[in-house]
């Protein structure tokens, strides 16, 4: 348990450090190395690098159509069901997400417009290095076809025969994915960032994924001739913003839903409560038994912490300084705390909403930002997909009614070419003879 207000700042600040930043150097060498190569030699390299990571007998890059179709089919009714449940509600929230265009006049003869439109070509990263994650593909397939993105592929490593989960060839078809690439990691990133052999070329990636991903994703978007992406969305964080009424097997569960991910995913409880922190403690140890990947959740957990503040205010304090991206509030009147709450990638509010509605199926997106970027960055959603541009038309009144002003502040920055380009105009109306364009 830490005890925080008996903390330094330096100590505060290393409370709040996340576990998957440990060796960034190394990190950022290992990726820029893998980037390099598959810059250099397509294909070839990615197909090595699957080799040694996922699958070493992986001939082709390309999930066939046929393959595609086959794996789709062997899905459970039961899970075809559910993911056609999460789908509804997903497209549902996303497709309410469509974003007007603005058209006004802001002043006399001026028109000026905002549209948004869909970007061209969206590259999809799925991950499949520990758990294949279908519910991902809803999550980014769902908005680049609301968005109305006209190519859009995906990668997720192949499994060790070569092929990826019957679930993740469902929900890809579900989605409307055009292609599938066999290939995961920093090698996929730069794959889809720079185009190969088989990949095309993405505008923009999307998609969360392990360390080397994020690293990759970060890397490629610092070069013109790489790809946008969405935002840093790196091994999951929960923080669990709790009083002394809250259910410990609510908040255990909560804080092991995300310790589950991956050994460095992090847990982090903060509460004014120390009776809590020892209830939930001992439900962490129950529950951690019984879990499916007990031994990537008890090393994730080895790095969970355990917060306690002197008041709630100073416990939603602390969440806002660490800024996760999942913050459960289980506060007697968590609704009216909400607006002091400044840095959450996704909110789960109240005892009956615990983050696994987000993460499959309660519409909102789970792709959210990591590593304190919720302070900067958005959770996932529509407009992401889409690109915005402005249109400004001036009549010959706007010309007339703004030039003046556009001439002096063009000749105050001594930028006489601005100026100009507006002055001939101004001439030209005035002398109508000297062009046999339109006037009107
Ligand atoms: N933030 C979000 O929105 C969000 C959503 C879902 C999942 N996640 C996170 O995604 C992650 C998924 O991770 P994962 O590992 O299961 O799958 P992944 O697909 O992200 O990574 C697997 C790939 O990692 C690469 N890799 C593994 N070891 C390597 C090494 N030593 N050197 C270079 N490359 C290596 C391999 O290429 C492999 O294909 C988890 O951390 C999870 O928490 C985050
Ligand atoms: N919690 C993850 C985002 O950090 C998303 C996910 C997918 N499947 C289960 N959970
Ligand atoms: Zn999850």
């Amino acid at each position: 348990m830490i005890n925080w207000s008996s903390l330094s700042a330096n100590e505060q600040q290393a409370a709040l450090a996340r576990p998957a930043n440990a060796d960034a150097a190394g990190l950022s060498a290992t990726v820029a190395n893998i980037v390099e190569a598959v810059k250099a030699r397509g294909d070839e390299a990615i197909l090595e690098y699957t080799r040694k990571f996922d699958c070493p007998t992986l001939q082709n890059l390309v999930l066939s159509d046929s393959d595609w179709d086959k794996l789709a089919a062997q899905v459970d009714e039961s899970v075809k069901q559910a993911l056609i449940e999460a789908y509804d509600n997903i497209k549902a929230f996303h497709s309410a997400q469509m974003p007007d265009s603005v058209v006004m006049d802001t002043t006399q003869g001026v028109v000026c417009e905002q549209h948004y439109t869909a970007l061209e070509s969206v590259g999809l990263y799925v991950p499949g290095g520990t758990a294949p994650l279908p519910s991902t593909v809803l999550m980014l397939g769902i908005p680049a076809t609301v968005a109305g993105c006209p190519r859009r592929i995906l990668c997720t490593p192949p499994n060790n025969s070569g092929l990826i989960a019957p679930e993740i060839a469902y929900a890809a078809k579900l989605c409307g994915v055009q292609k599938i690439f066999l290939c995961g990691g920093a090698q996929a990133i730069a794959g889809m960032a720079y185009g190969t052999q088989s990949i095309p070329k993405a505008d923009k990636l999307f998609g969360p994924g392990n360390s080397f991903v994020t690293e990759a994703k970060q890397q490629v978007s610092q070069t013109p001739e790489g790809a946008a992406i969405d935002m840093p969305a790196g091994p999951s964080e929960v923080l669990v913003l709790a009083d002394e009424n809250a259910n410990p097997v609510f908040v255990a569960a909560d804080l092991l839903s995300q310790a589950e991910h991956g050994h460095d995913s992090q847990a982090v409880l903060v509460t004014n409560s120390s009776a809590l922190i020892g209830a939930v403690k001992r439900e962490v140890d129950n529950q951690l038994a019984k879990l499916a990947r007990a031994e990537i959740t008890a090393k994730a957990m080895q790095h969970a912490r355990y917060i306690l503040t002197d008041s709630v205010a100073k416990a939603i304090d602390v969440s806002n300084r660490y800024a996760p991206e999942h913050l459960i509030v289980q506060l007697d009147d968590a609704v009216a705390l909400l607006p002091s709450i400044k840095n959450a990638g996704s909110i789960f509010v109240g005892p009956w909403s615990p983050e696994s509605a987000g993460d499959y199926a309660s519409g909102t997106n789970h792709v959210l930002p990591t590593y304190g970027y919720s302070k900067n960055h958005s959770s996932l959603g529509l407009v992401d997909f889409m690109r915005r541009y402005t249109v400004q038309t001036l009549s010959q009144t706007g010309i007339r009614y703004l030039g003046p002003t556009i001439m002096t502040l063009a000749k105050s920055e001594g930028l006489t070419a601005h100026e100009n380009a507006v002055k001939v105009r101004l001439d030209a109306l005035d002398n109508k003879d000297s062009w046999s364009g339109k006037y009107d």
